[in-house]
């Protein structure tokens, strides 16, 4: 799950002065290895930086082109050049990559953004703050093999930020939590292990709670335009619309798209296994298979609880992503199905109730 590429990296002094155009892109050794050194002069990589209805920009070590869009592929993805100049069908390897299921009958699998090495789940000391959400875009990160960190911005706005960052961290070992104020120069000390060369991040939360602020300030540069500036459009538009991979000179990509920023809890199954593995191996103890941890007899997970193990809302916030993730992720038939089912108890209860 964790994947550390700092080994082969050489010092960022270095980088800064050789730093190329691949380098800049997001270039690992990842995607290399997938290469010959022939491969590389004969058909050279490329990064999809924009997504639009029916094509696609990429950008490689001199190269800036827009393509008709290559099936299969989205944002971040690394494309090989063919020799004639046109762009193969060869997406390279992922290292992550964000999906999700349209909300159309067919429920055709999208695919959201590729190759983002860390995800920066963002929220504030405030009424936003809320660890059943973390736990979502933990299990989005997780299921995508992205490297989640938790940022709590707007710390200026509070008198002490050791309860949010407490609650934050009791979430998983495996994420950093860090309490910020997005304005200042703060995030650019505390966060750059992850902004570097050659590495692709993104920034995900909730509406307001300084994403655009802390990629800006992050980059040096309006990279991505905040609220204030959006409110100044008069036709208060949102002005990132499209998918797209901000390059940062001199440093990392900043990788953003509107379908990320919304929550889309579908087919998450192993992202919440891999959050809850804990609890997910104890309720392989359980005596029945399809125990729900409440009364059954022979129950792992309501034992552990029992002796203090466990903490009950924890559980029960699994209990709930589980069961949302199993519905989100059924067909549109079979939810249908459901749902009538449902309604037919529903009209039952109501029935006897009138008698
Ligand atoms: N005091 C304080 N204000 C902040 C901080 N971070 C962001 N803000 C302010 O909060 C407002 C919203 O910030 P944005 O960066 O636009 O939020 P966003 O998450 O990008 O919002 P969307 O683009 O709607 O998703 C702006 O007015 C920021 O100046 C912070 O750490 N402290
Ligand atoms: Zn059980």
């Amino acid at each position: 799950m964790t994947r550390d590429y700092s080994q082969f990296m050489p010092q960022a002094k270095q980088t800064e002065v050789t730093l190329s155009t691949l380098d800049t892109l997001g270039w690992q050794p990842f995607f290399s290895q997938q290469l010959s050194i022939d491969d590389m002069t004969n058909t050279p990589p490329v990064r999809v930086t924009e997504v639009h209805r029916t094509v696609m920009r990429v950008i490689g070590q001199g190269i800036d082109k827009t393509i008709p869009s290559v099936a299969d592929a989205t944002v971040g993805d690394w494309l090989l050049l063919s020799a004639d100049g046109t762009y193969s069908d060869t997406v390279l390897n992922r290292k992550s990559l964000m999906k999700r299921r349209a909300p159309g009958s067919d429920r055709a699998v999208q695919y959201i953004a590729a190759n983002i090495d860390t995800a920066f789940i963002v929220t504030s000391c405030n009424q936003d703050f809320n660890v059943a959400r973390l736990e979502r875009y933990i299990a989005v990160a997780f299921e995508a093999e992205i490297d989640p960190v938790i940022v709590l911005t707007k710390r200026d706005l509070v008198a002490d930020t050791t309860d949010f960052e407490a609650q934050a961290r009791s979430i998983s070992d495996l994420v950093p939590v860090i309490a910020i104020d997005a304005r200042s120069d703060e995030p650019k000390a505390k966060l750059a292990e992850w902004c570097k060369p050659r590495r692709t991040v993104a920034f995900l939360g909730s509406s307001g709670v300084g994403k655009s602020t802390l990629a800006n300030t992050m980059a040096d540069r309006d990279i991505i335009a905040t609220q204030g500036i959006r409110a100044a459009d008069d036709k208060g538009r949102h002005t990132t619309t499209s998918r797209q991979l901000h390059l940062v000179p001199g440093g990392f990509a900043v990788l953003d798209t509107p379908g990320m920023r919304e929550l889309q809890m579908t087919d998450v199954t192993a992202g919440i296994e891999d959050l809850f593995s804990d609890l997910q191996e104890l309720s392989t103890q359980c005596k029945f298979r399809d125990c729900a941890h409440e009364t059954e007899p022979g129950c792992a997970v309501r034992a552990a609880m029992d002796a203090g193990d466990i903490d009950e809302a924890r559980m029960r916030r699994w209990k709930k992503l589980v069961a949302e993730d199993a519905y989100n992720s059924a067909t549109l038939i079979q939810r249908r199905a459901r749902d009538k089912a449902f309604g037919k108890l529903v009209r039952g209860v109501v029935k006897e109730k009138k008698r």
